[in-house]
């Protein structure tokens, strides 16, 4: 087997390619929506800014100005233009931080949606190959940090762009020397902040994988809760959680080292800035530079770097949500496999006859084959059990029917039409699949069995659960079948729990049932119940089961006996019993003492 290449919690996933700087074009086609929205709201930030940036200038001329010539009608304009300016800027803030806020929101659904969608369409072997923990680290709190640096970051840094670009008119416009003076140390800055960038990179990249990592390891211990518990392995639960919960601080604490590096960087360059312009500006005090240019200018300055500071923050945050990003899109990317053919059509209503001719399969495409050759044929209405010791095939032989995977070779065919020739959905929707863990949707008992068909009306629904003999537990329940069940159905009993797929399978009426039976131990009341149910779900269907039960088996019109991947027996109970072969040993050896109880 190759299960080594399969991903656990406390291994880093590798990515298949990793960002390109090109891809964060890809990144317009969400913001393509908002435009005008952003538009206006970069709107917003000009007239806000230009409302604050006219401060200092409004100062420069009641220094220079006003005071001198005690021109207090002057100063009484300045004074009113101030404060008018303060309002504009308010008023332009609020607006920015709303419309952010709604279109950061939108971007999060928007990008959600595509990734859930995808993960819809992806292939069993997508999910058996990961942590569903890492999976959803994605879908939740990638995406999170990204929508906020698209909505904020970006607008933000258009914003200091802008502050930045109207600050150094202003100064250009009051000194063009001090002005250059001021950006004499501006290289220096880019200079570190490119060295910073590609270990800033590398840590994030890791920082992602222990967080994924984290959260794989509580989603999955939350899953296992029940055996943790039962075998009392709590303490080395609690262990292997410190080990990954450490591992996430330390990268955590590294990716910050590294992070905080640039701002550093860009408060001494901006302290430094600030005492040149002081140097220079006290030795040319009077000469070319007048006081209040000189207090408007380094007013200016702390405008100038604000903005610096914080496209350097923007930076840092892009830097991080790249390793954010790889992933999201890696996800998204990921191609179904498992998909209609170009020309795939609807399969017609089926009668339910259906051959394998030489299936060959492998679950992983560099692994050993898991089914070899297999073929036979199964009449409309015959119901086949499938038997075989552990690991045998039969699971998987009847979740090739169902196309959950692609066949390795050979074919299989419905009513003489290749299963994989048709939509997957006309496939699916004919056919009824109960797995051997029941899922049960949180949710109420009525919705979970309309899951089946979803316009069942409420008497149909019941009416499926009454033949399914799920009915009685139903009506024993506090709010019947309005009663409130949780993710798992953790609430009922495995046999409740089958009653109610069996009622779900009804609604659908499929022609063609799939049954994985559970092999879980229960009571005889509640074995006969189920058989009951059984029977009326198999009536006029063709059924493969995956049997445990011996009276399923006694009353197959096929039993089909896996082996190693192989069928290597099939026939009715008493030919294959009297055949004294495989069928015969495996019945002597697990099913004569049932019969015997
Ligand atoms: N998702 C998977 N990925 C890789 N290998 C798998 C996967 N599922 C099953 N296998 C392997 O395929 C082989 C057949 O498994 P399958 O589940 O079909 O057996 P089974 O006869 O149904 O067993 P059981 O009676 O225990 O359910 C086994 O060797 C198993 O390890």
């Amino acid at each position: 087997m190759t299960l080594a290449k399969r991903n656990t919690y406390n291994e880093d996933e590798k990515l298949n390619e990793h960002f390109n700087w090109h891809d964060y074009a890809r990144l317009g086609h969400y913001l393509r929506p908002y435009s005008w929205r952003m538009l206006l709201v970069l709107g917003s930030i000009l007239i806000g800014n230009i409302a604050v940036i006219l401060g200092p200038y409004l100062m420069k001329v009641a220094i220079d100005s006003a005071i001198p010539q005690r021109n207090f009608q002057l100063l009484w304009l300045l004074g009113g233009i101030f404060l008018a300016s303060l309002l504009v800027a308010f008023g332009c803030f609020r607006y920015r931080i709303w419309a952010i806020t709604e279109i950061g929101q939108n971007l999060l659904i928007d990008m959600r949606t595509d990734l859930f969608t995808n993960l819809q369409q992806l292939p069993f072997s997508y999910f058996d190959s990961r942590p569903h923990g890492k999976i959803l680290i994605r879908v939740v709190n990638y995406i999170n940090t990204l929508s906020d640096l698209l909505a904020n970051g970006l607008v933000n840094l258009i914003s200091d762009i802008i502050s930045l670009l109207v600050t150094l008119v202003f100064m250009f416009a009051i000194n063009w020397k001090l002005t250059l003076d001021s950006l004499v140390l501006i290289p220096f800055l880019l200079i570190w902040a490119y060295y910073i960038q590609k270990k800033q990179r590398v840590a994030y990249r890791e920082l992602s994988n222990k967080q994924s990592n984290l959260n794989a390891y509580i989603h999955e211990s939350i899953d296992g809760i029940k055996v943790t518990q039962g075998f009392a392995q709590e303490n080395n639960a609690i262990h292997a959680f410190d080990t990954v919960a450490n591992d996430n601080r330390d990268s955590y604490m590294r990716a910050v080292k590294v992070q905080y590096a640039l701002s550093p960087g860009v408060q001494n360059i901006s302290t430094m800035t600030t005492a040149l312009i002081y140097f220079i500006g006290i030795q040319q005090l009077g000469v070319v530079v007048s006081t209040g240019t000189l207090i408007a200018f380094l007013g200016y300055i702390n405008n100038f770097w604000n903005p610096v500071i914080n496209i350097g923050n923007f930076y840092n945050s892009l830097i991080t949500a790249t390793a954010y990003l790889e992933r999201i899109f890696e996800t998204m990317d990921e191609k179904p496999t498992v998909i209609d053919a170009p020309d795939a059509f609807a399969l017609p209503p089926i009668k339910g006859d259906v051959r394998f001719n030489d299936v060959s399969f492998r679950y992983d495409d560099d692994g050993p084959l898991n089914l070899h050759d297999v073929s036979f044929h199964a009449q409309a209405g015959q119901t086949i059990a499938l038997v075989g010791p552990t690991g045998a095939g039969k699971s998987t032989i009847i979740n090739l029917l169902s196309r959950f995977y692609n066949v390795t070779s050979g074919t299989i065919t419905i009513d003489n039409v290749d299963i994989s020739q048709v939509t997957l959905k006309s496939l699916r929707t004919q056919m009824g699949v109960m797995q051997q863990d029941t899922f049960i949707f949180s949710g109420t008992i009525m919705d979970n069995i309309r899951y089946g068909r979803l316009d069942a009306t409420d008497e149909e629904v019941i009416h499926a659960a009454k033949i399914a003999r799920a009915d009685n537990f139903i009506e024993t329940l506090p709010d019947g079948y309005q009663t409130t069940v949780q993710e798992r159905g953790g609430s009922m009993s495995a046999g409740q729990r089958q009653l109610l797929a069996f009622a779900r399978v009804l609604l659908a009426d499929p022609r063609i049932l799939i049954l994985d039976e559970a092999t879980a131990a229960i009571d005889t009341k509640t074995e006969a119940l189920l058989q009951a149910g059984l029977n009326e779900l198999l009536k006029g269907r063709t059924s493969f089961i995956v049997a445990h039960r011996l009276s399923t088996i006694q009353q197959a019109d096929q039993i089909l006996v896996v082996n190693d991947g192989q069928i290597v027996e099939a026939g009715r109970h008493e030919d294959l019993l009297a055949k004294r072969g495989e069928y015969y040993e495996l019945y002597e050896s697990q099913y004569r003492m049932l019969q015997a109880e």
